[in-house]
């Protein structure tokens, strides 16, 4: 929408800008709450594991109690909610979108699963719970090339826009004018031949294998992340996390799309699929791994 659009529109709290005002407002209470309700907690934070609590006991430390600027807490909890909470699940649907098409991934990764838990180390003494460490999790290279793909094939950032901030020439000679917007297509970049190979439209996980270790792409080749200085801080805490999640659902559950449901993708900020995602889910005999 262009400025002369949405200013007066902001000015007036009128249309889109009134919905975005009262949008933010819950985020925003959200967060404040959140900040707040560790504040209470004080005292008792060693026995929370997560970053806020840990932001907030250094506020405290050595008996100072400084604290952080302004809204800082409630703006660092709303880019951690906002950067990560979508882009996590949206992810992890697809992935399970796609194992569910191509079982013989699915398989391969159950594979490998079953041989890093089925260590003694991962078992518990009455052998009824089976853990995992960091450890299993790093050693877990196919599941971590299926999710990359599963990341190439559905990026979940779609679209990036950039501004220019000065004149530029591009490396193909473009030349690009202070102010001028770049659109960055990344979902297309999946069918770009030139890219990713002839075999682009296919998900295939083998192509992050060289001689059987996981080789990484280049950030500009596979931008996923956005590339460059402002590259995601969240990306390795992202992969350990999608890895917990789906260990933890594919050892115990089978989990096959509900035959006839459409799944497709919606173009906003964040790639959702339009209609959801509709499964079925089976038990599967987890000691029997
Ligand atoms: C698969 C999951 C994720 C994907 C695909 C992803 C992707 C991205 C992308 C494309 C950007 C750049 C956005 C832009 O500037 O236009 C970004 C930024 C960022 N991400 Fe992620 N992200 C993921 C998960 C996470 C998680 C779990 C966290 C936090 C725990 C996180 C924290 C951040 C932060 C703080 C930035 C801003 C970095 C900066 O501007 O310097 N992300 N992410």
């Amino acid at each position: 929408m262009p400025p002369f659009v949405w200013k007066p529109l902001k000015f007036f709290g009128l249309g889109n800008e009134r919905w975005l005002k009262e949008a933010i407002k819950v985020v925003h209470d959200f967060a404040d709450k959140k900040v707040r309700d560790r504040r209470k907690i004080l005292g008792n934070l060693s026995n929370q594991s997560d970053l806020l609590s840990r932001l907030i006991e250094s506020e405290n430390k050595q008996g100072q109690n400084r604290h952080f600027p302004g809204n800082f807490l409630r703006d660092f909890c709303a880019s951690f909610i906002l950067a990560s909470r979508d882009t996590m699940s949206v992810a992890l649907a697809w992935f399970f979108w796609l194992i569910h098409k191509t079982p013989q991934v699915e398989n391969k990764s159950l594979g490998e699963i079953y041989e890093i838990l089925c260590h003694p180390k991962c078992r518990t003494h009455d052998d009824h719970i089976t853990v995992f460490t960091e450890e299993g999790l790093k050693k877990m290279v196919y599941l971590q090339v299926a999710l990359s793909e599963s990341l190439r094939f559905y990026p979940l950032v779609p679209v990036e826009l950039k501004q220019v901030l000065e004149n530029d020439v591009l490396p193909d000679g473009t030349r690009l004018k202070k102010g001028a917007q770049v659109f960055n297509f990344l979902f297309s970049m999946v069918c770009m031949e030139s890219i990713w190979g002839k075999d682009c439209l296919e998900f295939k996980p083998e192509r992050w294998i060289k001689d059987g270790t996981f080789v990484s792409a280049n950030q500009f080749k596979y931008p996923i992340f956005n590339a460059g200085p402002r590259r995601c801080l969240g990306k390795n805490f992202s992969y350990t996390q999608m890895k917990m999640v789906a260990v933890s659902v594919l050892l115990r559950y089978s989990v096959k799309g509900v035959e006839g449901h459409s799944v497709v993708p919606k173009l906003t900020t964040t790639l959702y699929m339009k209609n959801g995602l509709m499964v079925t889910v089976r038990p599967r005999l987890v000691n029997n791994a």
